[in-house]
C-alpha cells in the first residue's frame, strides 16, 4: 500500500541545485516516512517554454553562482565542482541527450533511475566529465521542483533545494539540516 506522503523532484543533471535537493531528499526518504517519486526532466525546454534563462547568463550572479555552490558542497556535503568551461559545458552542450538517457532509464530500468542520475551528477558537477521534452511540468520555470502531496490535499510545488525547512513544517516534520545523520540542532 502506498503512504500518504509523497514526494515528486522533477531535476536535470545539468542543475547544481537539483543535485543538492535530490541528495537531501534521498537522505530524508526514511526520516521523514515519505515515498519520493524522481521525475527527470529536461530543463532548458522549460526555460525556453516559460520564457526564463539560467541565472548564470546574468554575469554577476553567474559569479555568485560560483561563491554560493562552493560553500553549499561543503555545506550540503555533496561534492560540487565547477565544470572548468561552465559556457561550453551547461549553457552549449546543455544536457538534451543526457535527459533523454534519463528518461530511457526511469520507462524500462526504474531501479537504476537514483544510481545513473548521481552518477551523470558526478560526471558533469564534480569530476568535468562529459555527458552528451519537458514533460508534463510546463508550469514551473525552474529546478529542482518538488511537488509534495500531503494527506489528499492540493499538491504544493517549491523551487529550489533552499525550502526543505518549509517542506518540512508543511509535512509536520523536523528540518534537521542538509545532513540529517549528523544533526547540527
Ligand atoms: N534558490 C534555489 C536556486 C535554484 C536554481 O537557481 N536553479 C536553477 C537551475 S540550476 C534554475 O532553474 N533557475 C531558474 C531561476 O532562477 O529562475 C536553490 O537554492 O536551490
Amino acid at each position: 500500500m502506498s503512504r500518504r506522503k509523497v514526494l515528486e523532484l522533477f531535476y536535470d543533471v545539468v542543475s547544481p541545485y537539483s543535485w543538492l535537493g535530490f541528495e537531501v531528499i534521498c537522505r530524508y526518504r526514511n526520516i521523514w516516512n515519505v515515498d519520493v517519486r524522481l521525475r527527470p526532466g529536461f530543463l532548458g525546454g522549460i526555460m525556453q517554454a516559460s520564457g526564463n534563462s539560467p541565472p548564470a547568463m546574468v554575469p554577476k550572479k553567474g559569479a555568485y553562482m560560483g561563491k554560493d555552490l562552493a560553500r553549499l558542497a561543503e555545506f550540503y556535503e555533496v561534492p560540487l565542482r565547477q565544470p572548468s568551461d561552465f559556457y561550453q559545458v551547461v549553457i552549449k552542450k546543455g544536457s538534451l541527450s543526457a535527459m533523454r538517457f534519463v528518461t530511457a532509464v526511469e520507462m524500462s530500468h526504474p531501479e537504476f533511475l537514483e544510481k545513473v542520475s548521481r552518477e551523470l551528477w558526478m560526471r558533469i558537477w564534480s569530476e568535468d566529465k562529459d555527458i552528451t521534452e519537458p514533460d508534463s511540468i510546463l508550469e514551473a520555470f525552474g529546478m529542482p521542483m518538488i511537488v509534495a502531496h500531503i494527506d489528499g490535499k492540493k499538491p504544493q510545488m517549491y523551487f529550489g533545494s533552499d525550502r526543505f525547512e518549509l517542506l518540512a513544517h508543511q509535512l509536520g516534520e523536523k528540518w534537521l539540516g542538509p545532513v540529517p545523520q549528523k544533526s547540527r540542532l
